[in-house]
């Protein structure tokens, strides 16, 4: 297991969003977290590389460990968020060229070698698929990019500092068909290096592009198992509902 995550609870306030979470996510697999809204999937990602710190009044009782070690008491964060990379909903590339949307990340972690930059910057924007359509505007706005575009330019972001997980939430919920399909593609071509977990909300996508699925309802996970397992036959009765579109 690249992470586990131990008797793990979770509260904004009063209100209790995680509740009794366990579970193990296998490295160099596409792990996906499915469920309706609000029940609490984006919440246990962000926990995983502590984005949930930034937020006021969120308490977490419990551990996450990563490679064994607690991320709450063995990792600085920094370096935790280097190992531990995310890409969002809304594609969100920095209001700068393309070149140093790549570059921000290794330059932050102290790179200053052009030479070095360049060939990060190369090697992230092949392994994110998006090379080919960047090489030749490389200093040009990130922001003059499709969505698509700029969705990959993200995932070549959070490469560039060679994580070992990427948490992507709803990665594709903004995007068309064709863009969709890519990252999609892109996702599984990347399991080869990454652990990847994903929040989706479609359902087919979980099914064509993960390992292993969980089912959140309500801040718990009803269940957890095999994708092909969970979704061709679910152990619960609440999985069942949900996947045949009964609720949700
Ligand atoms: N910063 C916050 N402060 C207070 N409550 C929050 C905060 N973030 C999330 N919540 C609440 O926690 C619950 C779980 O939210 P979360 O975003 O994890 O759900 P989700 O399953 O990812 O939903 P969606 O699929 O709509 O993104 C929701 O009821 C939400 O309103």
């Amino acid at each position: 297991m690249k992470i586990e995550v131990k008797d793990m609870n979770l509260y904004y306030g009063d209100f209790h969003a995680l509740k009794d979470i366990n579970i193990g996510i296998e490295e160099k697999k596409i792990t996906a977290f499915i469920g309706p809204s609000g029940c609490g999937k984006s919440t246990l990602l962000k926990s995983i590389n502590r984005m949930n710190d930034l937020v006021e009044n969120c308490r977490i009782k419990g551990d996450i460990f990563l490679d064994g070690e607690n991320i709450y008491k063995d990792l600085d964060v920094n370096l935790l968020r280097k190992r531990v990379g995310m890409v969002f909903q809304k594609p969100n590339p920095f209001p700068m060229s393309i070149y140093d949307n790549v570059a921000y990340g290794p330059r932050t972690h102290g790179i200053k070698s052009k030479a070095m930059l360049d060939d990060i910057v190369e090697k992230s924007l092949r392994d994110a698929a998006i090379w080919e359509d960047t090489k030749d505007r490389l200093k040009k706005s990130a922001l003059g990019m499709s969505g698509g575009q700029q969705q990959r330019l993200c995932i070549a972001r959070a490469l560039a500092v060679q994580p070992e997980v990427l948490l992507m939430d709803e990665p594709t919920s903004a995007l068309d068909p064709i863009s969709t399909t890519k990252i999609e593609d892109l996702a599984m071509e990347l399991k080869k290096d990454y652990t990847i977990v994903m929040v989706t909300h479609n359902m087919q996508q979980a099914l064509r592009i993960s390992d292993n699925t969980a089912f959140f309802l309500l801040g718990e996970i009803v269940e957890y198992n095999d994708t092909e397992k969970l979704f061709s036959i679910p152990s619960d009765q609440r999985t069942e509902d949900y996947i045949t579109g009964r609720f949700g």
